[in-house]
């Protein structure tokens, strides 16, 4: 495929400068508070894909990244840190496919190092960042929140790393044991981990604070790991290609369900079908949180408390990349995302113009599975199938069962390892799946970690004092 060597981002909001691919990765959050696109879809080929078909996936990565980057990185060097990356997942096919039905499949996306599907653009995302921050002899700041997953991933892939420091908030007693494990027990000097006296939203609402303070940002170099960042997006498209291709796309069409909290993962699935995948339903699948599937029956978008739940990695109600969305199905109109996005910030809610949500249902399906629904389908997985399904891929599973029966093979993202929530998965089958023995002394280790209270200005202060400390730690 011919290559543009500009290829341009442009912010939802639309009043931020115009990036490029390397500044869009360090940029994380545009300046003027949105998420940044490509200002034009790249397109592929049904032959184009038909021959990325049986390739190994590091391959298919660099083939289907590529146009996105737009030539600023060259070819070589993304070829090798795709390969390296993929060299660290424990799966010969990095995101292997498992029959569960006559035309049902799991895409297994947790054989990367911290076991959840963050680790597949994580990996990819430290090496590509570490690369631009090195070419520029530059440091940055990366401030992320996380439910539970993202950080441990995010951590794993930046920990050691000399252009960077990172600091990953997560919302104190919400998650799983071994997600804070994974989190609180690295060793390295530029990781620091922090518990927040509130819930996700309110780590993530800190995080866009920061990066809305512009002094703030440029002062500390600011950068954002969390699916705001076009980097993570991009890296997640390449499942949905493998995945497909190896179910007979692109003669074939398939369809998707994903466990969704922030959107991130089920927009990279919407950027499959636009750059070409033929992606017959796009299904997404909330919890008891289900801000999503109430959006898309009523057209309004509105916050009610998030509950905590077995799944707690989706228990979130400001689910960022929907924007990505709503930019889209507005027909590119920033204004009408502004609009949306001063609604929710002032009143917790907005109502998705006529038009927008007709496109929005034209593209996907909703549907939300309980705390009985997940815990059901736990138990009814294992005993037909003896697949034992962690409870976000449980909460995909459920939504699936009840999607009209159709010709395209339905295939549902099974986005984390049952052993990050032994208590939930053995209340519901009895089974208690332990850790790889590679992760196997993880609850023995120490834990380090910062206990802030829900407040942008303290995490500020804890950042920069933090970052100041490490720099006069290494220049001494
Ligand atoms: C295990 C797991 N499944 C599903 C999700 C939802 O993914 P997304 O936020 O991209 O919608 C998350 C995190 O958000 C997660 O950690
Ligand atoms: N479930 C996520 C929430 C953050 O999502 P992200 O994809 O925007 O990083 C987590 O595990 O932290």
């Amino acid at each position: 495929m011919e290559v543009s060597s500009s290829v341009k981002y442009v912010s939802t909001r639309g009043t931020a400068p115009q990036l490029g691919f390397c500044d869009v990765l360090l940029a994380g959050l545009a300046r003027d508070g949105g998420l940044y696109v490509p200002e034009t879809w790249p397109a592929f080929s049904p032959e184009t894909l038909a021959r990325l078909a049986g390739r190994p996936y590091d391959e298919v990565a660099f083939a289907v990244i590529r146009p996105f980057v737009g030539g600023e990185i060259g070819d070589a060097l993304l070829a090798r840190l795709c390969r390296e990356a993929y060299a660290t997942f424990r799966h010969p096919a990095v995101t292997p496919l498992v029959q569960t039905g006559p035309n049902a499949f799991l895409l297994e996306l947790f054989h990367g190092p911290t076991l959840a599907f963050k680790d597949v653009a994580m990996q990819l995302l430290a090496r590509l960042m570490d690369h631009v921050l090195a070419s520029r002899g530059l440091r940055a700041t990366i401030v992320g929140a996380t439910s539970g997953d993202t950080g441990g991933a995010a951590i794993e892939a930046f920990r050691g790393r000399t252009a960077t420091d990172i600091f990953i908030l997560f919302p104190k007693g919400r998650v799983s044991p071994v997600q804070q494990r994974q989190m609180t027990t690295a060793r390295e000097a530029n990781v620091h981990a922090v518990a927040i006296e509130g819930s996700f939203d309110d780590c993530q609402a800190i995080v866009k604070q920061l990066f809305n303070d512009l002094k703030f940002r440029d002062r500390v170099a600011l950068s954002g790991v969390n699916s705001i960042n076009w980097g993570r997006i991009v890296a997640q498209v390449v499942y949905y290609v493998t995945s497909a291709l190896a179910l007979g796309a692109p003669w074939r069409p398939v369809s998707f369900t994903v466990p969704t909290g922030n959107f991130g993962d089920v927009f990279a699935g919407y950027v499959a079908k636009r750059i070409g995948v033929p992606i017959e339903r796009l299904v997404i699948a909330t919890n008891a949180n289900d801000i999503l599937a109430r959006t898309l029956e009523s057209g309004r978008y509105e916050k009610s408390g998030v509950v905590p739940t077995q799944s707690p990695s989706m228990d979130i109600e400001v689910s960022s990349n929907f924007e990505r969305l709503l930019y889209e199905a507005a027909g590119r109109d920033d204004a009408v995302v502004r609009q949306l996005m001063g609604g929710l910030a002032q009143s917790g809610a907005f109502t998705v113009p006529g038009p927008a949500l007709e496109a929005i249902r034209s593209e996907f399906a909703a549907g939300r599975a309980g705390e009985d629904d997940t815990a059901a389908t736990m138990r009814s997985t294992l005993a037909a199938t003896g697949y034992l399904a962690d409870p976000h891929t449980a909460v995909a599973l459920s939504v699936a069962a009840r999607m009209d029966v159709s010709a395209a093979p339905m295939v549902t993202l099974a986005t984390a390892h049952p052993a990050k929530f032994p208590a939930a998965v053995e209340a519901a089958t009895g089974v208690r799946p332990a850790l790889p023995s590679w992760l196997g002394d993880l609850m023995e280790r120490e834990e380090r970690f910062a206990v802030l209270p829900n407040d942008s200005a303290a995490v500020a202060r804890f950042v920069e004092e933090r970052a100041r400390a490490v720099a006069e730690r290494a220049a001494t």
